[in-house]
């Protein structure tokens, strides 16, 4: 029986004409990184108009770390955003005030070897989206994969993204994943040009190589 495909997101976009070609491939959610220290960081780079001009049906994600309420409220604002991504040490309390007016809240966690999922208890009810990513120097965007197989023991019944280091090599072994609770494979920092900007051709490869249909094994 045919396997349901997880949804594709592509973070770290700032460069408009990037833009405009990766949203032409109908990503599923598109990422923008508001976290000032990062290269991909969106700054001057793009407008609310250009976000709002982008094709209906994809999901504007925010991705912030350590920031205030009333500053990603603000961004959510001015950018129409639809989920945030939150990668630093945002509490549930926090998640639980930014879902009030309906956005949704990914909380990310870095994944090393001695990864424990009791960690994620206390954000149960207050999240809509888990996303797990690899541990690394930076918050974010380290461009490393960590163990899959740890998410085998997924215990919970929260979606999440998979995220770290995901390229085009991976792509096989990423379709014919069976994980518990998978919801999206997020693809940053191996599909890059340049900081903010993507590589659309070897995106589109990415895919076509995701979304060819596969068999329940
Ligand atoms: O990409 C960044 O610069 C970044 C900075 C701070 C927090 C998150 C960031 N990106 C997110 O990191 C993961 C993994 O990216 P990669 O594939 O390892 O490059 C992804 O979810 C991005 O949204």
């Amino acid at each position: 029986m045919p396997v349901a495909t997880p949804y594709i997101k592509v973070c770290g976009m700032r460069e408009p004409t990037s833009l405009a070609a990766v949203a032409a491939l109908q990503p599923d959610f598109l990422g923008f990184i508001f976290y000032p220290k990062s290269s991909r960081y969106v700054g001057q780079g793009l407008s609310g108009s250009m976000l709002a001009a982008l094709p209906v049906g994809i999901q504007k994600v925010g991705v912030f770390v350590d920031e205030a309420t009333e500053v990603i409220r603000a961004r959510v604002r001015e950018f129409g955003l639809d989920l945030v991504q939150l990668h630093g040490h945002e509490t549930p309390a926090q998640c639980q005030q930014l879902r009030e007016g309906g956005l949704e809240v990914v909380k990310a966690f870095s994944v090393g070897a001695d990864f424990d999922f009791n960690q994620l208890t206390p954000y149960l009810g207050h999240v809509d989206y888990f996303l797990f990513d690899t541990k690394g120097a930076q918050p974010g965007g380290n461009g490393t994969t960590f163990d899959w197989r740890l998410l085998e023991r997924y215990p919970f019944q929260v979606p999440y993204f998979l995220a770290g280091g995901l390229e085009l090599a991976h792509a096989e072994t990423l379709r014919n994943l069976r994980l518990p609770g998978l919801f999206a494979l997020d693809l940053n920092s191996k599909f890059e040009t340049a900081p903010g900007a993507k590589d659309a051709a070897l995106l589109q490869q990415m895919f076509t190589e995701l979304r060819l249909t596969h068999q329940a094994s």
